[in-house]
């Protein structure tokens, strides 16, 4: 193949000759009027090479083709500021038209046989309500040209209501697709992985609601162009916000494994989570902010700031049954990178090859499901804050995140308890969040590597609860309403995620009742409300399973300059890796 696919002559950039060479991985080019000593090479991957086009081609701000006989254009993805990529753009002249076509096709074969994973046809989804209300903008000036020198094609939808994105990926015929992108914030994001889980395990014939059950990780990939409020499932898995960067990682056909949460209450799957499974501050923040939309993404530091001020806990029972900590530790300093060994290591462990062990996961698993004691850690007590997350939720606001050295794929998620402190104490350790100060460090703070979590209302709570929301009822003069969405799935009415939050009467709801109690009666509310990236859940007790690499993305995970740099000396192979940060 290597051979085949090898082709050397001379081209030209400009005025300048050189002798270029493809030798299947790379093409490389040096120049070929100097003298030894002053030549330099320059040696693009072809798995970085977004596409290749015959005639003079400039691709942005916009499109334009001078079609000549002789000419080609190359764009390959370039890192031009840390993680920051670039479009690079080289044309080329040849000696004759014969030669010019061998160099296209030649490369554009060295693609497809290089870069299997590279996407031909995608389904794309805008939310033009996200963030800053700039998807379509973004998408139709910094993307499509994009793609369409990569040869991608796309099918766009422009959504015209929540949760479209969903229903089209349950609903709508598939084939032919090999990614699904998303252009808006973790709310589409979470649309996407909604839709894409629920149908692969519809076409499974498995059952979702089942926490016991071993989900099929979805075939399609996911792409995020970031165009929302927080975008932190983009900042944690390719490191920036940057529509460009994440439009070249997808031409590429980057691929990142990344756990999922699966949210249960009683026997219904509740919603799943990739960042955030939050009680205490993160729900209350969450829901004081959806009365604040019209503020776009400062609605969070606003009421970020309101919540701190009401100093709020709240008592609860959190159980939890360890990850092995011969693995991995979220205290151990490390993060998760690039190639990072802990998540290699488990997609051996989860995906082995052989039929047999396949078996072993899951049986692991039923383990837990029946409730065995023994394993299970249980704590209770008041706290500011109880949060899950599957990976480090790193963000603009957190740039190392909720948890640094957790992992973006290794079958667990990272369990922070924060206990009822001093209002100051608090602060510092919301404060460490914004700089590289470590915010497990203090005596209030505990955090455990888990499988799954469960949350429980001391005795007695729930009647609190009731009593609450009725109060509130009477205050506002509310009415029950009620809200029902349900989708056909494999031939039954069955209840989505979403469909059961919406279906909650507001009596049952305990999700605006804490936090009008909190700010507007004065009253210490009984219970939060749990905030599952960026969606308020409808109920108060749950159980969390963290199933890995159920999903993935078009990403690489956080190249860390300085590793690279040292690892340059080293072997391919040594560099897989998680570096120490502190
Ligand atoms: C003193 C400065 C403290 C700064 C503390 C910063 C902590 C930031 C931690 C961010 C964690 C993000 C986790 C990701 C969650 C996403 O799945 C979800 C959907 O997009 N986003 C949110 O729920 C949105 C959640 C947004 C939470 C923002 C919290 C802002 C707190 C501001 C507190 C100010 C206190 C001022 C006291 C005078
Ligand atoms: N056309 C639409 N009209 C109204 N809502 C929509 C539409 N399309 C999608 N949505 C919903 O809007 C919600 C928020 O969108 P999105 O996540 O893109 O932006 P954001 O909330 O500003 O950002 P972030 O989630 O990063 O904080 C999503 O939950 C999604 O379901
Ligand atoms: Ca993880």
């Amino acid at each position: 193949m290597e051979t085949d696919l090898r082709l050397e002559s001379s081209l030209w950039i400009g005025n300048k000759r050189y002798r270029a060479v493809l030798t299947g991985w790379h093409l490389k080019w040096t120049e070929a009027d100097k003298k030894n000593g002053d030549k330099k090479t320059v040696s693009v991957p072809v798995a970085e090479v977004v596409g290749v086009e015959n005639g003079r081609v400039e691709i942005l701000p916009q499109k334009s083709v001078e079609d000549t006989d002789k000419d080609f254009t190359g764009g390959r993805s370039r890192s031009t500021y840390g993680l920051l990529w670039s479009l690079g753009r080289t044309q080329f002249s040849c000696p004759s038209r014969v030669l010019r076509d061998q160099w296209t096709n030649h490369l554009r074969t060295a693609l497809k046989t290089h870069s299997p994973l590279r996407p031909h046809r995608l389904l794309v989804f805008i939310n033009p309500f996200g963030g800053k209300k700039k998807g379509r903008e973004i998408y139709h000036s910094l993307v499509a040209p994009l793609f369409e020198l990569a040869g991608i094609s796309s099918h766009v939808i422009v959504t015209e209501r929540a949760n479209q994105a969903r229903d089209h990926l349950l609903k709508k015929d598939l084939t032919g697709f090999d990614g699904v992108v998303c252009v808006g914030g973790d709310g589409m994001f979470s649309e996407v992985l909604h839709g894409l889980i629920g149908r692969t395990q519809q076409e499974a014939g498995l059952c979702e609601t089942d926490p016991a059950v071993t989900l099929q990780p979805c075939p399609l990939h996911i792409g995020i162009i970031p165009a929302g409020s927080t975008d932190c499932v983009c900042y944690a898995t390719v490191g920036v916000i940057d529509p460009v960067s994440s439009a070249l990682h997808i031409i590429i056909g980057d691929s990142q494994p990344l756990d999922v949460c699966s949210v249960h209450h009683a026997s219904t799957l509740v919603r799943y989570s990739v960042s955030l499974v939050g009680y205490g501050f993160y729900g209350d923040v969450l829901a004081e902010s959806e009365k604040h939309r019209w503020m776009g993404p400062l609605r969070y530091d606003y009421s970020g700031t309101v919540v701190y001020l009401s100093n709020r806990s709240y008592a609860g029972i959190v159980q939890y049954l360890p990850a092995d900590p011969l693995l991995s530790s979220p205290k151990d300093k490390t993060r998760c990178l690039s190639g990072c060994n802990v998540c290699s290591r488990s997609t051996e462990r989860l995906f082995p090859h052989t039929s047999d062990s396949g078996s072993l996961y899951s049986s692991h698993f039923s383990q837990y499901s029946n409730d065995s004691e023994g394993e299970w850690v249980s704590v209770e007590g008041r706290f500011r804050c109880v949060s899950i997350t599957c990976m480090s939720s790193s963000c603009a606001r957190s740039p190392l995140g909720l948890s640094p050295s957790a992992h973006l794929a290794d079958g667990t998620g990272d369990l922070i308890l924060v206990w009822d402190t001093h209002p100051l104490s608090f602060l510092k350790f919301l404060y460490r969040h914004t700089s590289t100060q470590d915010q497990f460090d203090l005596p209030f703070v505990e955090v455990h590597r888990v499988k799954a979590v469960r949350f429980s209302l001391p005795d007695g709570r729930e009647e609190e609860v009731h009593e609450g929301i009725g109060e509130l009822n009477r205050a506002i003069g509310g009415e029950e309403r009620e809200y029902v969405d349900t989708v056909s799935r494999n031939g039954s009415q069955q209840q989505l995620a979403q469909s059961v939050v919406e279906r909650e009467t507001m009596n049952e709801h305990k999700t605006v009742a804490p936090i009008l109690c909190g700010l507007c009666c004065k009253k210490t509310p009984a219970v939060s409300v749990w905030n599952c990236d960026g969606e308020i859940l409808p109920f108060t007790e749950i159980f969390c399973r963290i199933h890995g690499q159920l999903v993935r993305l078009y990403a690489r995970g956080i190249e860390d300059a300085a590793a690279m740099q040292n690892c340059s000396q080293e072997s391919d192979k040594n560099k897989s890796r998680c570096i120490t940060y502190k």
